[in-house]
């Protein structure tokens, strides 16, 4: 039966034809992780998360949202399951409450329950202001919110988010992330998207998927752990020529990189060497004035470049 507290892909595949969109794609979540769903436009994350949210049926593999197979058992995982699809909500004819009453009402839910609910979901996403417009005439961020109230109506302890953020502004962005990071404690959650600084916003865990293929699966820190700015200190000095020459007496320093640009200094280490103190002695003795000294954590866009660019790999070996 599996775990009764997971969502949990096994060898899950999806194929069109001849097209393998989703190949032998097999992870487990757990309540309190955020798992991020990492890949380039036409990934197969979309496809990954239809199927398990039991609108897409798999060619091969199977799906279990809280111990409920979603072909087998559709209805029990269903009600375990919050989902929010791609892009607007259907319905767009409809006003966000009415839109809310008939979700309730698919839900199974009635009376008190459901008027608490829907008010409930009404202020965590903010929708009073637009209550008299049908979703066809909402913003893109409007438009969002309604698809996520509508996912976390049933208070489900599992939700399949796609690209969450999509079309939101900055300060949008922040809300919902803020309303995933409020959820995530008791919830098991996965989101897809291509935006890598929500990775570090909301996701415990990300998987990092390409070709319909699962390539990484680690924390944030750990796909961090693999750039090759992990542990390189970048500075930018008043004087990019002396601070260069300061830093050629630092022996464990294997390389420097000048930004043509703005001449930000980033040097690496050698192997397995620590050079942010003796850097940060050197320049001190030396008088260098730096305007910024930072030593790096590691670039997710460059780990995700060269986990999903075959040409680029040699750049995380
Ligand atoms: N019904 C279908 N018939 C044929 N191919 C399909 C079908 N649906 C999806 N695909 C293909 O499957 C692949 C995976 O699509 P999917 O939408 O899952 O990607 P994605 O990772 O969500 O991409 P995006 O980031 O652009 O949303 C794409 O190449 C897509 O064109």
């Amino acid at each position: 039966m599996g775990d009764l507290t997971m969502i949990e892909t096994s060898q899950l595949t999806k194929r069109y034809g001849q097209f393998t969109a989703v190949d032998g794609i097999s992870f487990k979540v757990q309540p309190g992780e955020v798992l991020g769903f990492l890949g380039p436009n036409g990934a197969g994350k979309s496809t990954t998360m239809k199927m398990i949210a039991g609108f897409l049926a798999p060619t091969a593999g199977s799906a279990k949202v809280c111990g409920f197979d979603v072909e087998s058992q559709p209805i029990q995982a269903k009600r375990a399951l919050g989902y929010l699809p791609e892009g607007a909500p259907s319905y767009g004819e409809m006003k966000p409450r009415a839109f809310l009453e008939f979700v309730a009402d698919v839900r199974g839910m009635s009376g008190e329950q459901k008027k608490k609910r829907i008010d409930d979901v009404i202020g965590r996403l903010q929708l009073e202001s637009v209550l008299a417009q049908s979703i066809d005439t909402l913003s893109k961020g409007f438009k969002r919110r309604v698809g996520l109230a509508q996912a976390i109506l049933h208070d489900p302890p599992a939700l399949i988010l796609d690209e969450p953020t999509d079309g939101l502004d900055p300060n949008q962005k922040h809300e919902v992330r803020a309303l995933i990071n409020a959820m995530a404690h008791d919830k098991i959650i996965v989101i897809s998207t291509h935006i890598l600084e929500e990775v570090h916003a909301v996701c415990t865990r990300a998987v990092v998927i390409a070709g319909g293929k699962l390539l990484a699966d680690a924390t944030p820190a750990e796909l961090e752990a693999r750039s090759r700015y992990h542990g390189a200190v970048s500075l930018t000095a008043v004087n990019t020529g002396a601070a260069r020459q300061a830093l050629a007496r630092v022996a464990d320093i294997e390389s420097i990189e000048i930004d043509p640009q703005d001449h930000r200094i980033t040097a690496f280490p050698k192997k397995g060497r620590a050079i942010f103190m003796p850097i940060s002695d050197v320049l001190k003795s030396q008088n260098i004035e730096v305007s910024e000294l930072q030593l790096e954590s590691g670039r997710l866009d460059e780990v995700f470049r060269s986990i999903t660019l075959p040409e680029a790999k040699e750049a995380s070996a």
